[in-house]
This record gives C-alpha cells, structure tokens and sequence, in this order.
C-alpha cells in the first residue's frame, strides 16, 4: 500500500477531497430548476463577474437547471446621467418616461444582457440572452400605484409610466432552452397586451420567473449578506411568519421590504425556497448550494 504521496499528489488529493464534499449537495439539486436574479449592485469586477460566471456553469455541469434573471438599476443610473436624463424614483421603483424606457432596454437587454452571457460562455457554458418579449415569456400590465397624501390623506394614483408588473409567464421557452441544455439568461423587460414595452424591477421579474417554474430555490444576489437583525447581525434561516414580524417592527426597511414581500410571494407559488445572499462574496452560488456553510439568509414557508 502507498502511504506516502509527493506535494503535487497530496494537492491534487486535497483538491479531489474537496470536489467530491460537494458530492451529496449536488446529488440534492441534480434536475432541479434554480434562479438566480444577480442585482446591478452584486455586479463586481472583473474577477467576481468571472467568479459568478464559473459558478453557474459549474452548477449546469453537475445536473443543476439554473435560470439567470439580472438586474442593472445601478448602470441604467450611470448611462441616464450621460445622457443627461434624470432619474426618479417612487417607493423604490424608477419612474420611466418614453426617453427613459429606451435607455432601460438598451442597458439591460442590450449590453448587460450579453455581458453575463459572454462572461458565462468563456467559462465553457452556453448562455442564451434574452428578455421578456422573446417568444412573449413574460407579458406584463402597466402598474397601478397608489399613495397616501400625507397632506390630505387622500390616496392618490400615481403613475410611474412605463413601469409594469408580469401578468403572464410562458414557461415553455425557458423549457425548451433548459431541455436543449442552455442557460437562459433574461433581462426584465417586458411587453405589454396594449404594444408598448415596459420596464419590470427585477426582483419581481425573477419571482415571476421561479413561481412559474417551481424552481427549488430562488436565489437573490444583492450587496448585503442577507436579511440583518437588529445589531446588524445575519439571521441565517427565517420563515415567512417571522419575515412579516421583522417588518412590523421596523428590523426591515427600505429596499429590503420588496425583495423579502417578493420572496413570500414566490414561496406562496411553490419556489421550495429562496436565499437572499451577498453577491460580492467570491463564489457565493457554490457557497449557497454546494456547501454546508450556506451564504445569506434562507426564507422557507
Ligand atoms: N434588516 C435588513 N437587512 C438587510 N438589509 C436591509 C435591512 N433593512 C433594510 N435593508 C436595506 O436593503 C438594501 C437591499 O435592498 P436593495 O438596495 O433594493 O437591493 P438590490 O439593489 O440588490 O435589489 C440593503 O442595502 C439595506 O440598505
Ligand atoms: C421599475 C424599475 O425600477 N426597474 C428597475 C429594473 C432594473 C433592476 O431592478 O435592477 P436591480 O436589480 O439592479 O435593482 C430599474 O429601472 O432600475
């Protein structure tokens, strides 16, 4: 018997312990259907996009269904500013004008789009970009809002424009992407019924998505490491009950509160399950399914 190795057979060993540790997480997951919605601000450098890249097509490669829906609010802002259209927002949701819902198609079904896409098929996947309106995926409403006047108290409707909410999703396309072994990639642009294009918030748009697949899990990659407690503390595993507690008593606010209302409606439609996680953390999609550790906050029914 050998007992004894070189320094390269006992790293190549090492190397091996560790890929096949992974073994029992990815037996778990294999055929199962997992989103990710990757948030403009979870978009690093270059080095954490290669990372996020290498982690979805190493997840497709073990047996994994992985569903990309991205986000670029951040970038939207940046080419805005360039071009000297100013950027409102309403209760989190960016107010879109005629002049403004073309820069929002142009930046996220344009070049964000084919940059994950890129980024995904230099690691060995294949990647296919698009948006709601490829084959009709996604077909959304315009969004109906309305405020309380602090003022009056009267509630009053407020119109955000081009802003929409998905009212169906056709799942058959990303289906048959799926079957084909390709890696949908999806921008959330939306058409309407009335033939005018709508800007969707992707966290939202990703709900969509997952509720209509089933997905086993729902993955939210945004700049923070979960949902905190009150000493800023992550809260590892939360249920939905406990999620409506934390808002109730002020523990989550602001940009936090629809994208947790988001996850409740997503497990309300079958998701298994959904994470928010940091997306700046160097592999964190492997961390999430692939580990034991895990990486942000896991919401369950
Ligand atoms: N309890 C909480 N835990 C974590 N983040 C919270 C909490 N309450 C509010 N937030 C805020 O929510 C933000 C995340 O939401 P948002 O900025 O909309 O994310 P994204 O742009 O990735 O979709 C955090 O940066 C943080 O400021
Ligand atoms: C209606 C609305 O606000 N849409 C968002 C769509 C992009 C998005 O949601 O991107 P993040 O996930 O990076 O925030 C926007 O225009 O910024």
């Amino acid at each position: 018997m050998v007992d004894s190795y070189d320094q390269d057979t006992e790293n190549a060993i090492a190397k091996a312990r560790l890929i096949s540790a992974a073994l029992p997480y990815m037996l778990r997951y294999e055929g199962k259907i997992v989103v990710v919605k990757y948030g403009g601000h979870a978009m690093g450098d270059a080095e954490l996009s290669k990372d996020f890249a290498r982690d979805i097509t190493m997840i497709e490669t073990s047996g994994v269904r992985p569903v990309v829906v991205h986000g670029g609010g951040p970038q939207i802002g940046e080419m805005l500013k360039k071009l000297d259209i100013e950027s409102e927002f309403r209760g989190g949701l960016r107010v879109t004008d005629k002049r403004t819902i073309h820069v929002v198609e142009m930046v996220l079904a344009g070049s964000i789009n084919k940059e994950i896409v890129m980024a995904i098929n230099a690691e060995g996947g294949k990647a296919v970009g698009l948006s709601g309106k490829d084959g009709n995926m996604v077909v959304a409403e315009k969004m109906r809002r309305t405020e309380i006047d602090p003022d009056s108290n009267i509630e009053k409707v407020i119109d955000l424009g081009f802003v929409g909410e998905p009212k169906t999703v056709n799942r058959a396309v990303i289906d048959m992407l799926l079957g084909a072994e390709l890696i949908p990639v999806i921008a959330p642009v939306a058409p309407g019924a009335d033939g005018e294009t709508y800007n969707v918030n992707a966290d939202t748009f990703a709900g969509a998505i997952a509720g209509s697949l089933g997905a086993a899990r729902l993955l939210f990659l945004t700049d923070v490491p979960g949902v905190l407690d009150r000493n800023g503390k992550l809260i590892k595993e939360l249920t939905v009950a406990e999620v409506k507690a934390l808002i109730a008593d002020g523990t989550i606010t602001g940009g936090m509160i629809p994208k947790v209302e988001t996850c409740i409606e997503a497990l309300d439609r079958g998701v298994e399950g959904v994470v928010i996680l940091n997306g700046k953390t160097p592999h964190c999609v492997l961390l999430e399914l692939f580990t034991d550790h895990g990486a942000g906050t896991l919401i369950l029914p």
